[in-house]
């Protein structure tokens, strides 16, 4: 545990001033967010029950890359229950919640959002990571009491990782394609075929100078999109080139989806990988659920060939998921850059 992070889950119990560790120079009030009450200007929200589902999902996708996806089908409850058991988990002393760091290079675990280490300055939250059962670590949390937590968290997963896999087959035929090759992630016909998720838990506890603090930098997901249950307390903003950052405010039950780089990539850049950030207020712990769709782990991933073909060159060169996190962990912002054609 180096002493930058263990200070980080120290700071965080009813301190009055914000060290200085915390404090950024590019703060939330140098650049506002328009409180745009315009609903042409914000990101739209859409039933994705309704039969013009496909073009809502794919003029938000391509304008905003992100929308608020109602009509689910998940129940609002077993989003309370696993908001419920992610504050049991904050809210644990420190020491307690250090035994299982995530370890530098691991993406599972408890600590500082892997993005950190690109920051000279650190972020107001914590963050706890896992992929499917979160048993190894809840067991040594809660030797006799990790039931509970570990059954929310499993089914919560199930729950999200079936809405993915119709999320992403409205929003490859919203482009066109309905062929088999380019539906092996949502209709996988084995197991190397199927995609792969992961689950991050986020607590962005009560801040004494939010407007000087950051909750989450600004930041573009590595996955095909994140479906994020923000729970009632506002702090995601967008970033709209011709706007600036936009509050997406929270709807009650609604999911966020959130277009990551590589369905960036996979749509041969139609779709947006929007820039996002959180910011922290000083009155109410804020918790968020992000759960990120990701393809196989040795997957190829490149422009769908139906989208390449006569005038739309390949904007990108193929790349595995883990290959394109390690070039983002080196540099945010270049990683698309580094594969353009
Ligand atoms: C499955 C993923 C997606 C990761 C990397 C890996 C595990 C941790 C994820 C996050 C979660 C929090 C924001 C982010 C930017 C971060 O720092 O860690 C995400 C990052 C990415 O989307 O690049
Ligand atoms: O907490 C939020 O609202 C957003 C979190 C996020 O962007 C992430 O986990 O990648
Ligand atoms: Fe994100």
């Amino acid at each position: 545990m180096n002493p930058t992070m263990k200070l980080q889950t120290q700071t965080f119990n009813n301190v009055p001033t914000l060290p200085d560790s915390y404090v950024w120079s590019t703060t939330p009030s140098e650049s506002p967010c328009l409180h745009s009450i315009d609903e042409k200007q914000v990101p739209p929200v859409v039933d994705i029950g309704d039969p013009s589902a496909f073009s809502l999902v794919r003029d938000a996708c391509e304008k905003w890359g992100v929308f608020q996806a109602i009509n689910h089908g998940i129940p609002l409850s077993l989003f309370q229950e696993t908001e419920f058991e992610a504050r049991r988990l904050f809210s644990l002393p420190t020491e307690q919640k250090q035994l299982f760091a995530r370890l530098p290079e691991g993406f599972t675990g408890y600590g500082l959002v892997r993005i950190s280490r690109n920051f000279p300055k650190l972020m107001w939250s914590e963050c706890f990571g896992m992929i499917g059962s979160p048993v190894e670590h809840a067991s040594q949390l809660w030797p006799q009491d990790h039931a509970n937590f570990c059954e929310v968290m499993e089914q919560f997963q199930v729950e999200m990782k079936t809405l993915c896999e119709k999320l992403v087959a409205v929003m490859l035929r919203s482009l066109g394609l309905t062929n088999e090759q380019d539906t092996k992630w949502f209709e996988p016909k084995n197991e190397s075929d199927r995609a792969k998720c992961f689950l991050q838990l986020n607590s962005y506890p009560v801040c004494p100078d939010p407007d000087r603090a950051m909750g989450l930098a600004p930041h573009t997901d590595s996955s095909l999109f994140t479906l994020l249950y923000q729970g009632g307390i506002n702090g995601l903003q967008v970033y709209d080139d011709g706007v600036g950052w936009v509050d997406v405010q929270p709807v009650e039950g609604a999911l966020v989806v959130n277009v990551g780089d590589l369905m960036h990539i996979v749509s041969n850049g139609r779709f947006k990988s929007v820039l996002h950030r959180v910011v922290v207020n000083n009155t109410r712990h804020r918790i968020s659920t992000a759960f990120f769709y990701l393809p196989p782990w040795d997957a190829k991933v490149s422009p769908l060939k139906k989208l390449v073909e006569f005038d739309h060159l390949p904007m990108y060169r193929q790349v595995t998921w883990k290959e394109y996190v390690e070039t983002k962990s080196k540099d945010l912002s270049k990683a698309l850059d580094s594969i353009r054609i």
